[in-house]
């Protein structure tokens, strides 16, 4: 079934390894070429329905089955009227060209031949006009950098800013498991996924290059469930956000909604804590404490009046069975912040880390007692690393982290045994088990300082609030649907992070409000 995907729905998400998979068991119990007849038709299908004025396609066809999903795709556009050309890339002629397509490709081009579809080969300083292009260059059989004229078709391509481009499982040059790309990839008007939808779509430096978001499964799903491997991540949706929030108009008193501490706001940070600490009370807490360890910072926050501000000794003390602890926005990295976080590390209520936390636990004469009083913890405990952050715990770098996110996310969480929250565009979230899921919400608003504290603040809220770690994967869902709701509603600018906990609440209201509307008939 042809889907779009957006932010509604969770979707599971499978690696090249476990499509391949997939693929194969497929291709044993269907007719031959059956799933590239699927794949053509669904490609076909979604460019007459997504550009409908189209006239004249280019199909960019490369040497492998990927290719060959553009040749039957080619075939039916032509057959429905338009104007299509081949573009054969990946030899010097066109025979040698052919004679490189595997199986499934080669019988599509027979077919192709019979159609008398207009085919070239491939002139990267030559490329017809067209009003769309189809991208069927490379699928999940790229190895490596791009090279030679795909790389430079791809360039061309690129440059052509005035036609639409749909690619066909992913942008060509894509990694299909980590979303980068080396060297050129294709930038997407559109991307239709086929089978399943892969993680480098939804997470890593180059996922954005995919465009709007598309999934044809090629009926794969049915009657083969069995058969099915475990997907490697799930792709948050709404969906499966909703019961993980809890019904605070339920609660009884106060005292039942949980409360959070939060300690941090070192001297000329202590914005960072407030900031964490208004957004959980936003988001639901009952009672919000907060330890400034800035020891002249103010006695209120006349903002949030609300807040309670106390010592650190008073916050790390006599604590509730219903509190989340969150120590880090803003702490610093100086003794009484590594005294702070020893003590709440030792403590039994849930512990959210954050920022200077982090980096205390990465980098710090106690480094290594303090990671192994985190690994001994037997309560909830989440850790929110931007890259750099968990570049450090990982004593890796930024980029080796940004190269494969989900596996960065998995590392951590085993290291650590506790939940990750590894930001960044398509946050991925890994428990201690080892499951992952990749949010889907979020834009380049939330690139603005003092929005992480915010998140932090709010998982703390929530996991007070739920008693459940998993309420980890609401808190980034709601902070990405608020940049998104915030840009619908107010452009490009002018949201800061103290905006961000209001966005955050309405997100929440139209989800329950979604989930309450009387269905359609
Ligand atoms: N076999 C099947 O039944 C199906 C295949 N499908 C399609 O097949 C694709 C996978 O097909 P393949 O495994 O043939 O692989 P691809 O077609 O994705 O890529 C292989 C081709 O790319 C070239 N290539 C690889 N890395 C390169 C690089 N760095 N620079 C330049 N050229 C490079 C190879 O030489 C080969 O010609 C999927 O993405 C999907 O589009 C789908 O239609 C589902 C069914
Ligand atoms: N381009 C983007 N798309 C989606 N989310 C983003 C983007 N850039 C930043 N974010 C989100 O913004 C937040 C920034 O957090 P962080 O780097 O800790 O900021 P700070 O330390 O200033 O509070 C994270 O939740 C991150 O996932
Ligand atoms: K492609």
């Amino acid at each position: 079934m042809l889907t779009r995907i957006g932010s509604l729905h969770a979707v599971p998400v499978y690696g090249v390894e476990a499509l391949r998979q997939i693929e194969t068991a497929a291709a044993q119990r269907l007719p031959a070429h059956t799933l590239m007849q699927r794949a053509g038709a669904a490609v076909a299908r979604l460019a007459q329905a997504r550009f409908p004025h189209a006239r004249r396609i280019v199909v960019l066809a490369g040497a492998g089955n990927n290719g060959g999903d553009g040749l039957v795709a080619a075939i039916a556009l032509q057959r429905a009227g338009r104007d299509v050309r081949v573009f054969a890339c990946g030899g010097e002629t066109l025979g040698e060209w052919a004679c490189r397509l595997p199986p499934d490709a080669a019988w599509a081009w027979t077919e192709a031949l019979a159609e008398q579809l207009p085919c070239s080969v491939a002139n990267p300083d030559d490329l017809p006009d067209a009003d769309l292009y189809l991208d069927a260059l490379l699928g999940i059989g790229l190895r490596g950098a791009v090279r030679d004229q795909t790389a430079r078709l791809i360039q061309k391509l690129n440059a052509r800013t005035d036609a639409a481009v749909l690619s066909v499982d992913l942008p060509s040059g894509l990694d299909a498991d980590t979303g980068i790309a080396h060297q050129a990839c294709v930038r997407a008007t559109a991307t239709l996924s086929l089978i399943g939808l892969k993680p480098g779509l939804c997470t890593g430096p180059a996922s954005h290059l995919c465009g709007e978001l598309w999934l044809d499964d090629l009926d794969i799903h049915s009657g083969a469930e069995r058969a099915l491997p475990a997907p490697d991540a799930t792709r948050l949706g709404a969906d499966l956000i909703r019961p993980l929030l809890p019904d605070l108009a339920l609660a009884a008193h106060k005292g039942k909604r949980g409360d959070v501490r939060v300690i941090g706001g070192a001297a000329g940070m202590t914005g960072a804590a407030l900031l964490a600490g208004r957004a959980a009370a936003l988001l639901g807490a009952g009672k919000v404490f907060v330890c400034l360890l800035d020891t002249r910072a103010p006695a209120v926050d006349m903002q949030a009046p609300e807040l309670m501000l106390r010592p650190a000794d008073a916050l790390l003390e006599a604590i509730g069975d219903k509190t989340c602890l969150l120590v880090g926005p803003g702490a610093g990295l100086d003794e009484a912040s590594r005294a702070c976080l020893a003590r709440a590390l030792a403590s039994t209520a849930p512990l959210v880390l954050d920022a200077d936390a982090l980096n205390l636990l990465a980098a710090n004469d106690h480094a290594s007692t303090l990671q192994a009083a985190l690994r001994q913890r037997r309560a909830i405990t989440v850790l929110t690393p931007h890259p750099l952050e968990a570049a450090r715990l990982l004593e890796s770098t930024v980029q080796a982290v940004e190269m494969d996110r989900l596996r960065a996310a998995r590392d951590l969480a085993a290291r650590f045994a506790c939940w990750v929250v590894l930001k960044g565009r398509g946050t991925v979230i890994a428990s201690p088990e080892q499951n992952v899921w990749i949010n889907a919400t979020g834009n380049g608003l939330l690139a603005t300082a003092g929005s992480g504290d915010v998140l932090a603040g709010s998982v703390a809220a929530l996991i007070a609030a739920t008693g459940q770690a998993s309420a980890v994967l609401a808190a980034v869902w709601l902070h990405g649907q608020a940049a998104e709701r915030y840009a619908a509603k107010l452009g490009p600018s002018g949201m800061t992070a103290a905006h961000l906990p209001k966005w955050m609440a309405l997100s929440w209201a139209d989800l329950m409000a979604a989930h309450s509307a009387p269905a359609q008939a």
